[in-house]
Order: C-alpha cells, then structure tokens, then sequence
C-alpha cells in the first residue's frame, strides 16, 4: 500500500502526520513503528493522524487527532504535535480557522494561531492526583519541598543517583519531573528508562531533567515514554514549568529551552489551563510504500 505523509517538525520534535478526513489508512501498530523508523521508514517520533470528528464528539470540535508513539503505541496527548496539527490542517485547506477544537484521548484541546506564525494551545489543566497520572505511591512519604511535594523514589543499583526526587504531573498523558543542575551532564540516558518503566508507573511514563535558570527560563530535557529522548516535548515542558510553579521555584509564565528551540508555558494556578506557544513547521511531504505487516 502507497501512502501520502507530511514530515513535520516542532521544536526539533519530529511528526509524521496523515490525513484520514475522507477515510482510515488501516494502519497497524506494525505500520506505525515502520514510519518512525529512521533507517527503513520516513523517521518521526511520533506519528500523527488527523481524522474527522467521533460520532459521540462534544459540539463544537472540529478534528480528532490520534497520536502513536514511535513504538507503535497510541497515546493520550502531544503538545508540540498539537502545534504541527494545527498547520497541516490549515496548510491542506482542511479548514480556514485559526483556531480549532481537537478531539484526543485525553481530551478536547484549543491550537491557535498567533500573528507572528507561532501557535499557542491552551493544553488543559494539570492533574495531580496520583492515581489519575497514574502514579502508586503506596507506602512512600511525600518529601516537603518548597510550596508542594515530590517523591522519593529509588532506582536500580546501575543508575547513577540511584534515588531521585520526582515530582508527578499529568498533562493528560504522565509525567515524572526532576530538578537537576546541569540538563547537559543530567543522566537523561541512563535514568530516562528506568524511570519510565518504574513499577509504580502503570502506564509507563515520560521522564523530565529541568534545570531551573532563573524564575522565568530553565532548560529541559525529556527521555519521552515510547520514543526516547527527543529535541524536544510539550507537554513536557508543561509539566515541568508546572511542577516548578507548584514547587515555588518559577513565575506564571516561563520561557524553556529545549535542545530543539524555545515554548513558552504560561500557568495561573491549580484548576486554571496551560498554554503552550512555540513554532510548527512543515518540512516536506512524500508518499512511502507500507509493506505488509501484521
Ligand atoms: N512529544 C510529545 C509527547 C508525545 C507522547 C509521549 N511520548 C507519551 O508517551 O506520553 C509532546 O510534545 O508532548
């Protein structure tokens, strides 16, 4: 089977993306993992499909986006796909507005288009409850620290730091965040799996390193759940600004860098949205022969 994709790109995180507005590809989890891969496939993170809205979709919503990991697994969110979908959307004359309401799994979110060509989501409000990330913290104390809490959580004997203070968020898919000195020499790669397959993370989870600069800019790094570390990830850079808001280490609204460019996450507080603002981009379409997969 021949496919039509668009590569896309936001802050370095790399999407490819498909339009199923006029009918479903059939793609398996099998197919979804050939396109992401960088040798055999086209090379993305995560693989994006723009369908239109469920049958049982709230009034108002405009597409529904679903979102594969580049292992193959559907998740619930993606903030800088959620920039990328907004632009191909627009970009093939799917619709003339500039904003619209998404369907994902974990929700309806808001992309919008600013004046000067970035788009700003408004993601949501943060979740904290352990259970709802999910996150077990059976048995484990909260450690005080600053305004709120993080937890104390042991990894294997390997890992350097073999306890790490985790504070835990969910932007409608989990996050598990980390204050560190240097997001250069953070153990990104050594810690980033052993975090993410921990135990006490049901659904596995996506491992932020921040580094906090001063009260409005820190730098990040994300070793993401299904994909590894990427140049970049929205919603964990949600999670991050968010966790050093509650943590009293950063003001309402905060520039990140990524190793792939700059988002700008503003928060008001528990109950109140995050909105994400950085670039999306589209680097080239093609069509890809799919070969047969279970
Ligand atoms: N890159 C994304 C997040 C994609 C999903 C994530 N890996 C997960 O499994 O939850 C972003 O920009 O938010």
């Amino acid at each position: 089977m021949r496919i039509r994709f668009t590569k896309m790109q936001g802050a370095g995180n790399d999407f490819v993306v498909l339009d199923e507005t006029r009918a479903p590809l059939g793609l398996t989890a099998a197919h979804y993992q050939f396109l992401a891969n960088r040798h055999f496939g086209v090379g993305a993170d995560q693989i994006l499909t723009v369908r239109p809205p469920a049958a049982d979709a709230a009034p108002g919503v405009d597409f529904q986006y679903v979102i594969h990991n580049a292992d193959g697994g559907e998740v619930e969110q993606c903030g800088n796909g959620a920039r990328c979908f907004l632009r191909f959307v627009r970009e093939r004359g799917l619709t003339t507005k500039d904003a619209v309401r998404v369907q994902t799994l974990s929700g309806v979110i808001e992309p919008r288009l600013s004046a000067d060509g970035r788009v700003t989501v408004d993601m949501g409000a943060p979740v904290f409850e352990p259970a709802r990330v999910p996150f077990d913290p059976a048995g484990l104390e909260p450690q005080p620290d600053g305004a709120w809490q993080t937890w104390k959580l042991a990894l294997s004997a390997q890992a350097e730091g073999a306890i790490v203070a985790l504070a835990v968020v969910s932007m409608g898919n989990p996050h598990a965040v980390q204050i560190v000195e240097d997001v250069d020499t953070a153990p990104v790669l050594t810690q980033g799996p052993l975090i993410e397959h921990h135990p006490r993370f049901a659904q596995r989870v996506n491992a932020g390193f921040m580094q906090v600069v001063d009260r409005t800019h820190v730098r990040l790094r994300v070793y993401e759940r299904g994909a590894g570390e990427t140049l970049a990830c929205g919603t964990g850079a949600c999670a991050a600004v968010v966790a050093g808001i509650r943590l009293g280490l950063l003001d309402a609204r905060v520039d990140v860098q990524t190793r792939g460019g700059v988002l700008t996450i503003e928060w008001a507080g528990v109950g109140q949205p995050v909105f994400m603002t950085g670039p999306a981009v589209t680097v080239f379409e093609g069509d890809i022969e799919v070969p047969e997969l279970p």
